[in-house]
């Protein structure tokens, strides 16, 4: 059998050993092309069937008289998943799942550090000043509370598991109806109908790790803001523009939810003078959560997995559907 030529970028997060399992499966097929050089780049999409890319490149540049499937290790492809691609008939992978585990944890990072006042306690600290506000006696456990997931994938699922074992009530909601992943108390679905009014009203953690896409832009706006308890609290692991960051901010300052954890903006970078830094209550990370130990070799597990499935023509692994396009952007 011939194997297909294969791009694969060298800004690859593989060690020696990793790319040589790579190059194993495609022996003679495989052009490491420096991904800065537009030229190399140009040159090498003449000849392949298959990219395999570290970035999310935009759409425009994934063009080749031979390509047939382009692999972004990334778990949100919005530049390359764009309507141009699809119409070209080329097949989109993604690695969501890779960071699911540790995305899970940031959520609970957020949550933990929210519910319990530490932004207050920490400035505290930082001036020395062993202090108890009244304000910071109406503090929460999680134990007892409802976290509500929007987006049930990789990383919905690894938080529901993690918030079931805090004794919380986990609601979930999706796309497909299907049975509850373990962790789950009650899952809601679109397909079914079901909007997500029983998430926002119940919710006191609302975590979004969902797509981005055309369906999810600005899924978080003023109405659905209002619909949440004055006491809950938003977390944004997705992207920026799932939340209508105006409304956040007005909701935030109005006191209309009680503080929101966001480890993506929009812009991104979030500029220093941006209102958002100084919102009440909220913790800003920059799109940047702590790795797993193995991440790296759970891209490349996908990656493999995904080359046998491609050459026996199987169904493959984070295909990227025309729902998950995402085309304003
Ligand atoms: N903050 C970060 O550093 C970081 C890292 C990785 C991923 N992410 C973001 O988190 C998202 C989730 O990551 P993942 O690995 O769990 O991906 P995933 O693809 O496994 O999960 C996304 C889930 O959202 C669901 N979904 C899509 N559109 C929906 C809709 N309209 N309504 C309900 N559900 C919908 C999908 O069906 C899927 O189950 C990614 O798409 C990415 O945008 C952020
Ligand atoms: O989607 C992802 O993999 C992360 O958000 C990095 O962009």
């Amino acid at each position: 059998m011939t194997n297909p030529i294969t791009l694969a970028s060298d800004d690859l997060p593989f060690d020696v050993d990793q790319w040589a399992r790579l190059e194993a499966v495609l022996p003679g097929s495989l052009l490491r092309v420096d991904i800065a050089d537009d030229a190399a780049l140009a040159a090498a999409l003449q000849n392949a069937e298959i990219a395999i890319l570290k970035s999310d490149l935009d759409a425009r540049i994934l063009t080749g008289p031979k390509l047939k499937w382009v692999h972004c290790n990334h778990a949100g492809l919005t530049k390359s998943a764009r309507p141009e691609v699809f119409q070209r008939g080329l097949i989109v992978t993604g690695s969501a799942g890779r960071s699911g585990p540790a995305l899970a944890e940031h959520v609970m990072m957020f949550s933990l550090l929210l519910c319990s006042g530490y932004p207050a306690f920490f400035e505290a600290q930082k001036r020395h000043e062993w202090r108890r506000e009244p304000e910071m006696e109406n503090l929460h456990a999680l134990s007892g509370r409802t976290m509500a997931i929007v987006g049930m994938g990789h990383t919905g699922k690894a938080l529901a598991l993690r918030a079931k074992a805090f004794d919380m009530t986990v609601l979930g909601y999706r796309r497909r109806d299907a049975p509850a992943p373990e962790g789950v108390d009650r899952m809601y679905s679109s397909d079914k109908g079901e909007g997500l009014d029983a998430l926002l009203e119940q919710a006191d953690i609302l975590a979004l790790v969902v797509n981005l896409s055309d369906a999810t832009h600005h899924l978080i706006g003023a109405p659905e803001l209002a619909r949440m308890k004055r006491s809950s609290i938003l977390v944004n692991l997705a992207r920026g523009p799932v939340v209508d960051q105006d409304a956040l901010l007005v909701a935030l300052t109005e006191g209309r939810i009680a503080g929101a954890g966001l480890d993506v903006t929009t812009p991104e970078p979030l500029p220093p003078g941006h209102p958002l830094w100084d919102a009440p209550n909220t913790l800003i990370t920059p799109h940047f959560t702590a790795s797993l130990p193995d991440r790296s070799e759970r891209s490349l597990g996908m990656i493999l997995d995904n080359i046998r499935r491609y050459r026996a023509g199987e169904e493959m692994l984070n295909r990227i559907s025309e729902e998950d396009l995402w085309s304003k952007g």
